[in-house]
């Protein structure tokens, strides 16, 4: 509990003062005023979190959890549970879309056992296994609570190291068979919208499955009455391990105060688990995509952040994220070297602002 304490009270608001002189040099590039959308967002929402107009992310990596969900036993995948280990061996052999997204965009994937549910002889993972895998959601708590905080602490501890080892930023992944199911019931307890909306058919699932997903989701509700206002409460009772390692990475990326970027479902289920531990988490936060899955736009509603790309993608993994690191390159680039008005010898004053 000390580290997730210790983080928690280090995490401060970002430089208001570097977004201002940001948004001031945005406004007096070569173009209309807000032309170029989110990318001027994030180039000046990067400013506040590293306290500079100009900035590069030359070095990033995207980490990916990886846990078995005793849910599984429900039939809310249709999956088998083995998968879990071979897809986390495939990420560290290039294998999975993350890997192969993450290789084209020149970026890493630092893979974590963080609770799968088999032993992984791999040097290439991580091994920081919590459990062998959760318990059945649908019977009680998914974990103790001890287990969820050394869950985050995990995800704490992971990206605290990457970024003193000098990564600019991080992407939050995530690979476990039945964790759409943990982040719909997630969604569900804090924001209060019905299973029937947050749940979606995730990896693939038959309408008849799809019906028993839902009545699982609620039951799991049901039986173990997670408090909305109590995250560690929520992570425990209906969350998994990935969710909380992921959730863990995001605190430190808030304490570090050092961008993050969020993938899909399962990931934006991590990033609103940290955001209700301190709300000034969401200032550090860069939603990549938005994710197919049904429930996706609501958890960003419910995050209150707008994802920089619609791809139709519903793979998970991280898979976002490298695409997000190129886009992020690019608002930066344009931060950096598109003409202001007076290089471009043009009067800025002739402009009418319709933001
Ligand atoms: C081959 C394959 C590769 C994947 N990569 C990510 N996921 C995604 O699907 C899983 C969640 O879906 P559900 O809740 O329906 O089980 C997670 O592992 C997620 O990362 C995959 C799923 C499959 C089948
Ligand atoms: O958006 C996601 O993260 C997602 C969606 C479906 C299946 N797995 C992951």
């Amino acid at each position: 509990m000390k580290l997730l304490k210790e983080t928690l009270e280090a995490i401060k608001p970002v430089d208001e003062e570097a977004k201002k002189k940001a948004k001031e040099r945005m406004d007096n590039l070569t173009k209309p005023i807000g032309s170029l959308g989110i990318l001027e967002e994030i180039a000046i929402k990067m400013a506040g979190i590293t306290g500079k107009v100009h900035n590069k992310m030359e070095k990033r990596s995207t980490v990916v959890m990886c846990a078995d969900n005793g849910v599984v036993e429900e039939g809310v995948s249709a999956c088998p549970q083995w998968f879990t280990k071979i897809l986390t061996e495939n990420l560290t052999k290039g294998y999975t879309g993350v890997s192969v997204l993450s290789e084209f965009t020149n970026s890493d994937v630092t893979t974590v056992d963080i609770g799968v549910n088999t032993d992984i002889d791999n040097p290439k993972v991580l091994n920081k296994k919590v459990a062998y895998g959760t318990k059945n959601m649908a019977k009680g708590p998914s974990m103790t609570r001890e287990e969820a905080i050394k869950a985050i602490e995990v995800g704490i501890e992971v990206a605290d190291k990457l970024y003193s080892e000098g990564y600019d930023i991080l992407g939050t992944g995530e690979m476990g068979i039945g964790n759409t199911t943990t982040s719909a019931a997630v969604l569900s307890v804090f924001s209060g919208l019905s299973p029937d909306i947050s749940c979606g058919k995730g990896s693939g699932l038959t309408d008849e499955q799809y019906e028993e997903k839902k009545n699982t989701v609620k039951k799991a509700i049901e039986i173990n009455k997670p408090d909305k206002n109590d995250p560690l409460d929520v992570i425990s009772k209906v969350g998994g391990f990935d969710i909380a390692g992921m959730c863990g990475c995001f605190l430190s990326a808030a304490k570090n105060r050092k961008p993050i970027v969020i993938d899909g479902f399962i990931s934006s289920a991590a990033a609103l688990c940290a955001v209700r531990f301190n709300p000034l988490v969401k200032d550090y936060l860069f939603p990549s995509h938005l994710s197919k899955e049904p429930g996706a736009m609501y958890m960003m509603e419910e995050i209150d952040l707008k994802p920089m790309l619609n791809l139709e993608m519903r793979l998970g993994e991280g898979s976002g994220c490298p695409l997000a690191f190129q886009v992020i390159d690019s608002a930066l680039y344009i931060m950096d070297n598109l003409a202001t008005f007076e290089q471009s010898t043009l009067d800025r004053d002739k402009l009418i602002d319709i933001r």
